[in-house]
């Protein structure tokens, strides 16, 4: 499978930063195994294992290759089929979570997305606070968010559902869709086409497959419905990037039940909070009990909900105790970025962001 690599999203800046690497070939980590990768690249799919040298200098887990990640490869050529990664190319976005049951693990679910695809189905998966997690960690991970609904065709009361889900979801789009139709499925491809990857996240069972499936025009990828073994719960064992047959990257993951927060964004999803904070009467109030706090008026008068306030208490606390965990990350995004010379001028854009968003 020879494979168009602008099409799947090497831009200009990466290519220019690929050259410098003059005798090797650059491709994308499309699947990851115990120890190898599944690579594409303008000369096919290869199995590559990372350089003894590369091995070497890696310091955690977010420096390993990661699916959507391109990488640098030489051997392709090799009779053995003995295909390396010597480096990977600067990352624009990462997508990462805690691992379940390890307090400091971070494990990179896929980077170099465009589109996190949140999907959400709207009959029994139905969580507000979920969503609002799910949105403060794509904001910090370089991705624009898009809400997904799906099985709309399992849901009566649609306009009741996307009313409650609009105040916490400013500025995000929200598509409606349904597998079973294909109608319910046009939207989603506006955002899907040539040099884009889009990443499907979400509980296990809403129907990412399913949607992925519907995409590609095939069924590629087992649901939980042609594996006839159980009830929907980890269908999807690993990650892996798909090639859209008219353009585009697709990532399918695995349904992750909880999505442990590595660092997230909130001014950016909690917005409207942050704004009202800026009434209160006292500057350093806790929104708790204080007299003339602007937050508890709004919840007595009902224009914010109590339970909103309350996923941002907990992600707040959240992000202070995983503080270490962003830290790494951070340190892994100023490193890549400091790779050639057009990762200069994003290391230097990124600093200059994070400044006024400090600010
Ligand atoms: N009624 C209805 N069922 C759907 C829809 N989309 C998917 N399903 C069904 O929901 C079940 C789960 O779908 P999957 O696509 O495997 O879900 P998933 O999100 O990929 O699940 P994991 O791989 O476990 O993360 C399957 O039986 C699908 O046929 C839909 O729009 N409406
Ligand atoms: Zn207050």
């Amino acid at each position: 499978m020879n494979v168009n690599m602008k099409s799947i999203g090497l831009t200009e800046s990466l290519s220019q930063e690929a050259m410098n690497y003059s005798n090797l070939l650059v491709g994308r980590v499309t699947a990851q195994y115990k120890d190898s990768y599944k690579v594409v690249t303008e000369r096919g799919e290869f199995i590559a294992r990372i350089s003894g040298k590369f091995r070497y200098q890696i310091n955690n887990q977010v420096d390993y290759p990661a699916v959507g990640d391109f990488v640098m490869v030489d051997g392709i050529n090799d009779v053995n089929g003995n295909t390396v990664i010597h480096h990977i190319l600067t990352r624009k976005s990462i997508f990462s979570r805690k691992v379940a049951g390890s307090r400091n693990d971070i494990q990179v679910v896929a980077t170099n997305i465009d589109t996190l695809f949140l999907c959400m189905s709207m009959n029994n998966d139905w969580n507000l606070r979920r969503m609002e997690r799910y949105l403060s960690i794509t904001w910090d991970s370089g991705a624009t968010p898009v809400i997904i609904l799906t099985k709309s065709d399992l849901c009566e009361e649609l306009a009741a559902k996307i009313q409650e889900l609009q105040p916490i979801a400013i500025g995000v789009d929200i598509l409606v869709t349904n597998n079973l139709s294909k109608d319910g499925l046009q939207s989603v491809f506006k955002y899907i086409g040539t040099g884009k990857t889009i990443a499907c996240i979400g509980s296990s069972g809403v129907g990412k497959s399913t949607l992925i499936n519907r995409v590609l025009g095939n069924d590629g990828i087992a649901t939980s419905e042609t594996r006839k073994d159980d009830k929907g719960r980890h269908t999807t064992t690993r990650r892996e990037l798909f090639i859209v047959p008219g353009g585009g990257a697709i990532i399918d993951t695995p349904g992750m039940r909880e999505l442990g927060i590595v660092s997230s964004d909130i001014s950016k999803s909690f917005a409207d909070i942050d704004q009202l904070a800026l009434q209160c009467k006292y500057r350093n109030c806790t929104h708790n009990s204080e007299p003339g706090c602007a937050i508890q008026q709004a919840i007595l008068e009902g224009s914010l909900a109590n339970e909103r306030l309350h996923s941002y208490h907990k992600l707040k606390k959240e992000i202070r105790y995983g503080g270490l965990n962003s830290k790494q990350i951070e340190r892994e995004k100023i490193n890549t970025m400091f790779q050639g010379i057009s990762g200069m001028k994003q290391a230097r854009k990124m600093i200059k962001e994070k400044n006024k968003r400090n600010r």
